[in-house]
């Protein structure tokens, strides 16, 4: 069976983390006038994701994605050009109105990834950034028009690359919501005992 093609960045084997690495300008495809971005500092949970929300450039089953937290990007140019893709997502993803490539998405609503922008590292102009560790969401693809039966592929491809296939997030961030979840939930009871007390 051919190999399944998952993204530019994945497909000819992934390019590696440099150290030196610390931050880059996002562009977006635009040769008008095109939106930059700057994130300072390196990328964090870069993964390959599957979800339909996220952008993929032309052709590509995956996307990929980082976090950067927020007060570590800047739009730099041509931000007239930005506007939101859904307002009402919880990622709010900012893409370019005129060449559609998605340059930064903040999380703002109280949730664990409040503070953090998702952003595409393979729109840095250089390289260096943190390679993709996992894959999330890759039943998605298949909300996407992927065929279903191609999925033992398509996993065994992301596994051949490192990439460990999840249908959600990976362990670790996983792990990191629901504990979010617990210590919120304790801090809202322990809020509501002292406003009782305090009546
Ligand atoms: N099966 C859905 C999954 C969408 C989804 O939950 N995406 C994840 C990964 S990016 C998420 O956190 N979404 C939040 C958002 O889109 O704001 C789809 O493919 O559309
Ligand atoms: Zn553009
Ligand atoms: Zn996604």
């Amino acid at each position: 069976m051919a190999t399944p093609h998952l993204h530019p960045a994945l497909d000819g084997g992934i390019a590696p983390t440099s150290p030196d690495f610390s931050g880059g300008v996002l562009v977006c495809n635009c040769t008008d006038r095109p939106v930059r971005v700057r994130v300072e500092g390196q990328v964090a949970h870069n993964h390959a994701c599957g979800c339909t929300k996220c952008w993929k450039p032309e052709g590509a089953t995956f996307s990929v994605v980082a976090v950067a937290p927020v007060d570590k990007v800047t739009v730099l140019e041509n931000g007239d050009k930005l506007e939101v893709v859904d307002s009402s997502a919880l990622i709010q993803r900012h893409r370019c109105r005129s060449c559609g490539v998605h340059m930064y998405g903040p999380v703002e609503r109280e949730h664990p990834f409040q503070g953090l922008a998702f952003v595409h590292p393979e729109r840095f102009e250089t390289e260096g950034w943190q390679q993709p560790g996992f894959a999330a969401f890759v039943s998605s693809v298949i909300e996407a028009g992927v065929d279903p039966q191609e999925m033992d592929g398509i996993r065994a491809r992301l596994r051949e690359l490192g990439l460990e296939p999840y249908d959600s997030l990976n362990p670790a961030l996983m792990d990191y919501i629901a504990t979010w979840t617990v210590q919120h939930r304790t801090k809202s009871a322990a809020q509501a005992a002292a406003e009782t007390a305090d009546a």
